[in-house]
């Protein structure tokens, strides 16, 4: 077993990756003048946590690991070991590569230019992070160019900048397919979910796409759920207000009620399926997306799925009315789905589980301690709350959809927490090309997956004046807001047909939270970083985990004379 020790080292793994990835390489025979051996699987992890993903990802062997310990345990330095043998193993691997032909027809010299290994090598061995490995990647090779993601997907074509986001948000969106759950779907149960080609085209998928868009589009659905996020926040406040210790963080409690509450929510009555997608999340962030207990969590929660389904049938009177997700999809399925329909259930509930709640994770807690971290913004969310309550004359538990998506400034917070941390879409959005198109110049083959890097946009001081700080007040003046969104600067919640289609879901349940906690309470942001600051992300995805130096604590109720009073 490998030492989690070495495992920790922030600067030794990102580079096995990348070593790895080369590996894979060799097997796939790639071209060797133009070969990259990065991949997705480590340049995603180059953060210090998500390098022990990156290892598990690209499939690093017991033997290697062993030997890195034992170098790690010897007081060898592990860097310079794995650097120079890395090195001489990469130039073994780069003469004994023969170009190989393409399947696609696609000339080489047509297509972007790969990514060179050398430098990406040098970049993760030097500790940079993800973000900084591939905006150092765009200012070589410039907006697009081709790395190389072993095992689940091969060549992959990167793009970015404000023409990449309106090449794959507008103009050619309807010809490009939603490639994730090829990571998603592999990681929860070996298999890719269905992209959404392939939910138009095929039975089991026009009901899941059917039972999906209908209850993302139902009205008593979305107001059903409305109603578990206010009363839920509501009660989470209460349970905090009893519990807490004062040195205790609430971020700690926080993301498993988040993970229940959605789970309420898309699951319906019935088991709560909460606690196996809280394992799975748990297991993200200790082992890494790909790793066992992944897959038996995926594998729990198909088993809960068939024992719900048959309860379904066998007591239909106990759901009538149930606006779950789970009950749309039983109605359009009659009762009467498959085994492979029940397995494509399962992954597409923990497939979406992880795409709700991934993103819900990150946003809330950089959204909450950018808001407790700054008095100013604090202020004018509770002055906004309070306006709302006292025009309603009611308290937060009575808070309508509209109510919530009135708040002008939490729902600005919302959009800036998204642009400064989200997973998908700012650090990863993929997709499928599903015919010949071209960027820049470049031909992109048909079947080719490209990999857009939005915050490329997001986080560029052009577009976004002093980018890396947190300022809500971007996007307070609707008409700005709405070019913005018009020139695919800000992609939030993306756009086109694959727009996230839980969007009012995801403002509802975060404003209800917020609403909750600066009405009743004030706490302290503590962070690693001098002065107390607020520390800029530089996380990869699936770090669930994000910023976990962030911690609120000394919950206590807010101090009389604030702006605002109760609830
Ligand atoms: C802050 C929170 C969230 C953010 C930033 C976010 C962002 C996104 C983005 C950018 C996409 C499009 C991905 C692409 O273009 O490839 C997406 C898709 C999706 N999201 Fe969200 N999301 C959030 C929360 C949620 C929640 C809470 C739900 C459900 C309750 C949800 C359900 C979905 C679904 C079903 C899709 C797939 C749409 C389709 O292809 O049919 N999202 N999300």
């Amino acid at each position: 077993m490998v030492s989690s020790r070495l495992l920790r080292r922030p600067r030794v793994l990102p580079y096995v990756c990348a070593l790895s990835a080369a590996l894979y390489g060799l097997v796939q025979g790639l071209n060797c003048t133009n070969f990259v051996a990065s991949s997705v699987a480590s340049l995603l992890q180059v953060s210090q946590r998500g390098a022990r993903t990156g290892a598990r990802a690209a499939g690093l062997g017991d033997g290697v690991q062993v030997l890195l310990a034992e170098t790690a345990s010897a007081g060898f330095p592990v860097e310079l070991a794995v650097g120079a043998g890395a090195i001489v193993l990469l130039g073994a691997l780069l003469l004994a590569l023969k170009p190989s032909e393409r399947t696609d027809g696609a000339k080489e010299e047509e297509l972007p230019p790969w990514g060179d290994m050398v430098q990406v090598t040098k970049d993760v061995i030097s500790g940079q992070p993800f973000d900084s490995v591939l905006l150092n990647m765009r200012a070589r090779h410039g907006d697009a160019f081709r790395i190389y993601v072993p095992s689940l997907f091969g060549e992959v074509i990167v793009l970015m900048g404000r023409e990449a986001n309106q090449f794959v948000f507008t103009e050619q969106d309807k010809n490009l397919d939603q490639a994730l759950g090829g990571v998603v779907g592999t990681a929860v149960s070996g298999k890719k979910t269905m992209g959404t080609k392939e939910r138009k085209s095929t039975e089991s998928g026009k009901i899941f796409d059917k039972a999906s868009a209908d209850f993302f589009a139902n009205k008593k659905a979305l107001a059903r759920a409305t109603q578990i996020f206010v009363d839920s926040a509501e009660d989470f406040c209460d349970q905090m207000e009893r519990v807490l210790k004062p040195d205790e963080n609430v971020f700690e409690k926080l993301w498993t009620y988040v993970v229940q509450t959605n789970a309420d929510m898309l699951y319906g009555n019935g088991e709560n399926a909460g606690s196996i997608v809280c394992k799975t999340i748990s297991s993200i962030n200790k082992e890494g997306l790909f790793s066992s207990q992944v897959r038996q969590a995926g594998d729990d929660l198909r088993q809960v799925l068939n024992e719900r389904y048959q309860d379904r049938k066998d007591h239909p009177e106990k759901y009538l009315g149930e606006d779950s997700l789970f009950e749309e999809f039983f109605l359009l399925s009659k009762g009467e789905a498959d085994e492979e329909m029940l397995t494509g259930l399962q992954q597409f509930m923990l497939t979406l589980q992880l795409a709700a709640n991934g993103n819900q994770l990150v946003t809330i807690r950089w959204l909450m301690s950018h808001v407790y971290g700054d008095p100013a913004i604090l202020a004018g969310v509770r002055a906004e709350v309070q306006q709302l309550l006292l025009k309603k004359g009611c308290g937060i538990r009575d808070l309508k959809l509209d109510d919530l998506l009135s708040l002008s400034l939490t729902n600005a917070c919302i959009t800036e927490a998204v642009r400064l941390h989200s997973d998908i879409p700012s650090k990863l959005t993929l997709r499928s090309a599903e015919i010949p198109m071209e960027f820049g110049g470049f031909k992109i083959p048909k079947g080719a997956t490209l990999f857009l890097y939005a915050d490329a946009v997001h986080k560029d001081d052009k577009y976004f004046p002093d980018a890396a700080s947190f300022c809500p007040h971007r996007y307070t003046d609707p008409e700005a807001f709405n070019q913005m969104n018009k020139d695919r600067e800000i992609v939030a919640f993306g756009h086109g047909r694959k727009r996230c289609t839980g969007e009012l879901h995801a403002r509802s349940q975060i404003s209800a939270l917020l609403a909750s906690f600066v009405m009743r309470f004030d706490m302290d942001l503590v962070t690693n970083e001098k002065d107390n600051q607020m520390p800029e992300d530089h996380d990869g995805p699936f770090v669930f985990d994000t910023a976990n130096t962030l911690k609120l604590v000394n919950l206590r109720p807010r101090a009389p004379g604030c702006t605002g009073a109760g609830r």
